[in-house]
């Protein structure tokens, strides 16, 4: 096997070269022995602003220039369908596709990509994260009996892709003028497809849309300390203003901070023939990307780029992998279960009307936006909105009633607050003993979703993980980072913070204290 991959390096490498596409001398491509990944090594010194790669736009996999264009486009299918489509079908045609050379390195799927895991898997390995949702349905009650409406992130994504290719891709099949194989464009081949597209996709330009660039595939991730960016050297002049149509994603997932080429004025940018002692086969400077150091990497080390920022979560639907100190983790807590602690504590009615008013004083600020989660910051910090919803739901009888008149709250220093002048850089003034241990219980609750298993077993599960379980390392970093963030919100909600008095909303109890329903 690891003798293939040589093989098919080998003979990328030489595909690369019928393509015009250059690196510079300085890289080289290895495959590591473990995993047989593919990385890019530095043989020498680079420095920041040199050029090492140029890759002409007609030699990346998009719906464009994939020979099944105007089979796809006379279907009318668009996005992620659209380039699945044109992947499968340069599949299909083996050594007769212009990309055989390119194809026959990739491997077949992305195993480490959830979409691909089973329901079995996704339940047990993804209980609770991000990726694995279960929000309660909007009802005020706190009987399971009521759990209607399950939200599942993955599971949600697999039935949507078999929707998908239901509804469209088989009767593309069907009815294409040419004969296609059923069998290279079935279920398995189409996840198969969206595995590879979801981690290795690029946005490329208007013109191209987002398509598979080889080379620049090759490259790992790391976040917020890349080596290299890509550059699309300006686009086609011409009005082809249907291109951009075709390049619209329905999930909208591909605008999620992932577009590596940044959009530059071609005369920006250094030469390609200022870098590379290769013969010049390139085609016009117009219709090439462009790959430049943007940090000095020393001999040997690895070269790597940036997919964007993002969290754990993303990284692992995404990608299939996840960092261990990511700086864009976030842990969710939905509205529901925030609604889920204040019917616990209070009565429905009561919960219901302090929603309303939060969410008319929210809609007030922020027109036409609707919140069903609220974010919790890599560092443990709740948003404002879901300090806000705690201290209206927290407020006395009587304090309400004036709130509602007058839209200010006292707080116990007998200060009035104007919620509606609260934001996140003074949100601390809500911060009361009251909302600081609602934090706490919400942190309780969300901290059940990931089940039995404590914290402590999942390190330790971490640290017995074998390496090669790529499914369940990812899924425990995740799980763990996750909770690591919960463990913050605690923290946080521990703290006492100079300069602000305890509140006591609660007519002289704590919410320590289980209040009775009204
Ligand atoms: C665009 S490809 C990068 C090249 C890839 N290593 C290969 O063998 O072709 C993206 C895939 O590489 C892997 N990858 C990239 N960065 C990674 C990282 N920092 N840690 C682990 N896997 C990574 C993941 O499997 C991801 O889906």
């Amino acid at each position: 096997m690891a003798c293939n991959n040589h093989r098919r390096l080998r003979a990328f490498k030489r595909w690369m070269k019928s393509q015009s596409i250059q690196h510079s001398d300085a890289l080289d491509l290895l495959i590591q022995p473990q995993d047989q990944q593919l990385w890019v090594k530095a043989l020498c010194d680079i420095h920041e602003g040199d050029l090492i790669a140029t890759i002409p736009k007609h030699a990346c996999l998009t719906v464009k220039s994939s020979a099944a264009r105007r089979l796809i486009e006379d279907f009318h299918l668009e996005g992620y369908m659209a380039l699945s489509v044109a992947l499968m079908y340069e599949k299909s045609l083996g050594q007769q596709s212009p990309w055989f050379g390119y194809l026959q390195l990739l491997p077949d799927r992305n195993p480490n990509v959830p979409l691909l895991w089973s329901l079995d898997e996704i339940d047990e390995l993804l209980l609770g994260t991000e990726l694995h949702k279960v929000s309660l349905h909007s009802g005020l009650t706190l009987d399971p009996c009521d759990v209607c409406d399950l939200r599942q992130t993955v599971k949600e994504d697999k039935a949507l892709v078999y929707e998908d290719w239901k509804a469209c891709i088989m009767p593309f099949v069907e009815s294409a003028p040419i004969r296609l194989n059923p069998d290279d464009f079935d279920l398995e081949q189409y996840f198969a497809a969206k595995s590879l597209i979801s981690s290795r996709s690029f946005q490329i330009d208007d013109y191209y849309g987002f398509g598979m660039v080889p080379l620049a595939d090759l490259f790992n991730h790391k976040t917020d300390a890349e080596d290299v960016h890509f550059t699309s050297v300006s686009s086609h002049s011409e009005s082809d203003t249907d291109a951009s149509e075709n390049i619209e994603d329905p999930t909208d997932d591909h605008q999620n901070g992932d577009s590596l080429f940044e959009n530059q004025n071609e005369s920006n940018v250094t030469s390609p023939e200022d870098d590379f002692s290769a013969d010049d086969t390139s085609s016009s400077t117009t219709e090439i990307l462009e790959m430049i150091m943007v940090r000095d990497v020393k001999a040997g080390s690895e070269v790597f780029n940036t997919y964007g920022s993002m969290g754990n979560a993303a990284l692992l639907h995404r990608y299939g992998f996840t960092e261990p100190d990511n700086p864009y983790n976030i842990v969710n807590i939905d509205l529901d279960l925030v609604l889920q602690w204040s019917s616990s504590v209070f009565s429905s009615r009561h919960t219901r009307s302090r929603l309303s008013m939060w969410k008319r004083l929210h809609h007030a600020e922020l027109p036409g936006q609707e919140i069903d989660y609220f974010e919790i910051s890599s560092d443990g910090e709740p948003e404002v909105e879901l300090l806000k919803l705690i201290f209206i739901i927290l407020l006395p009888e009587k304090a309400y009633n004036e709130f509602h008149k007058s839209e200010v709250a006292l707080i116990p220093n007998k200060k009035g607050i104007i919620l509606g002048e609260i934001s996140e850089t003074n949100k601390k003034l809500l911060l009361t003993e009251s909302v600081r241990d609602a934090l706490l219980s919400l942190a309780d609750i969300r901290e059940r979703c990931y089940g039995l298993r404590s914290m402590e077993d999942d390190v330790e599960a971490l640290k017995a993980c074998p390496v090669t379980n790529m499914k369940l390392y990812h899924s425990l970093v995740l799980r763990i980072s996750e909770r690591r963030i919960i463990e913050k919100l605690r923290a946080y909600s521990s703290a006492t913070s100079a300069g602000v008095r305890l509140l006591n909303v609660c007519n002289g109890s704590t919410l320590g204290k289980k209040l009775r329903k009204r």
